[in-house]
């Protein structure tokens, strides 16, 4: 009986049948009109393994109206931002007003979509039916909020004017006040660059979290970095904290440093202390918003992708006991690159397909990993670019 799964703009004759139980896609002559793709796409091969194994559920991922974030993540070049594009479009497809962003800064949405996606801008998605808006986060962009938002410009008289201590700034520039704060403290500057591209994503995701203009969009997927970088990303507030508790003693010594100034030189005019409704705070409980979306299970999942090898495995356990410690909802794990079972003789696919069922056989006895939905995604024989290209990969792993 033939189940439909046919990509919009490849011939008709790339189909899912089923044949003596198996799954078996068919087609030796697959083009894609106007696409990119061209020449054989997928020979007939069996799929029983992967479409036994565990499907989705997209009609959960689907289903509610009310706004949801998708995190994908997992060790660099497994198939994030494939599995995140083709969610995106897949979201889109089922009449979802959605935006998927890349907060990789080594960003490859654009590759994936085949369209220009840079910029830092949201950018329409062309080829889909529902709106589906792109955004490639760039930390640059940013650069100078972020900077006067954390304090961290370099010159002594915006320090001071944003500290409210401006009237003190003349006198303060000719004792070369930053050198010396500098070598008490570690600077200001430093603290905001480490801290920048990060706080520049949370600015970015409180965009979408906070403005009406948004607020339609019912569906946002996060193409994110590699591991290290994402955990530190939705830890960040924590990270924060301890930038904001610098920051504030280096404001307590350029206070003392001003009220000194104020007995030398007679100036009678109150050197306030920035009460708890500074800047610093008002961005420390905006960040904290956002770290509550991330951590609430009505609203956010995060989606380990990973390949069939023991230390990708590896990894995504150790990915998956860090976002528990940090109390981010994870449900489902991606396995992406599945060799599909094929009915040619290739030693080398053989040996390979054995060591993957293997390692599938980990995953079930990997404490970590148990429990999650298990999604099984083949590897294809091209390159997954383009918007028919991901609804075909999309229909494979969302269902
Ligand atoms: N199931 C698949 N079958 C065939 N090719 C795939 C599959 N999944 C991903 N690819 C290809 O592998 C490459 C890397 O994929 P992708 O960019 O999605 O990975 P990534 O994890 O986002 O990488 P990075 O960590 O570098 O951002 C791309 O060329 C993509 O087309």
């Amino acid at each position: 009986m033939a189940a439909s799964l046919l990509l919009n703009r490849v011939s008709r004759s790339v189909s899912l049948h089923r044949v003596g139980g198996a799954l078996v896609f068919s087609s030796l002559d697959a083009q894609i009109r106007g696409g990119r793709l061209s020449g054989t796409f997928f020979r007939e091969r069996s799929l029983a393994t992967l479409a036994e194994g565990g499907a989705s559920r997209f009609d959960e991922m689907v289903s509610a109206n009310q706004r949801k974030y998708y995190l994908l993540g997992g060790k660099g070049g497994v198939g994030k931002t494939s599995c995140a594009a083709s969610l995106a479009v897949k979201f889109a497809s089922h009449g979802h007003p959605t935006i998927v962003v890349s907060t990789d800064p080594a960003h490859s949405l654009s590759d994936s979509f085949s369209q220009d996606l840079s910029g830092g801008v949201l950018k329409p998605v062309q080829g889909v039916d529902s709106p589906l808006l792109a955004l490639e986060i760039t930390p640059e962009r940013m650069k100078e909020e972020i900077k006067s938002q954390a304090g961290g410009d370099k010159s002594v008289k915006n320090m001071m004017d944003s500290m409210g201590l401006g009237m003190f700034a003349g006198e303060l520039g000719d004792l070369n006040l930053e050198d010396m704060l500098n070598a008490a403290s570690p600077g200001i500057d430093e603290i905001a660059a480490i801290s920048k591209a990060r706080i520049e994503i949370y600015l970015q995701v409180l965009q979408f979290v906070e403005s009406p203009e948004y607020s339609r969009f019912t569906r946002i997927v996060f193409d994110t970095a590699p591991t290290g970088h994402t955990l530190r990303l939705l830890s960040l507030p924590d990270f924060y904290d301890s930038s904001i508790s610098k920051i504030t003693k280096l404001k307590k010594k350029v206070t003392a440093a001003a009220s000194a100034f104020t007995s030398v030189f007679g100036k009678k005019k109150e050197i306030q202390e920035q009460g708890p409704s500074n800047e610093l705070d008002q961005l420390k409980e905006r960040m904290e918003k956002v770290r509550n979306v991330f951590r609430d299970v009505d609203t956010t999942e995060f989606v380990i992708v990973t390949i069939p090898t023991v230390m990708a495995i590896n990894e995504s356990s150790r990915l998956h006991a860090s976002l528990r410690k940090e109390n981010v909802p994870v449900q489902r794990l991606i396995v992406n690159q599945l060799l599909p079972d094929s009915q040619s003789d290739c030693k080398f696919c053989s040996v390979r397909r054995k060591e993957q069922t293997r390692v599938l056989g980990l995953i079930q006895k990997d404490t970590e990993l148990s429990g999650l939905k298990l999604i099984q995604s083949p590897l294809l024989d091209a390159e997954i670019r383009g918007v028919p290209a991901l609804k075909f990969m999309g229909d494979l792993i969302w269902k």
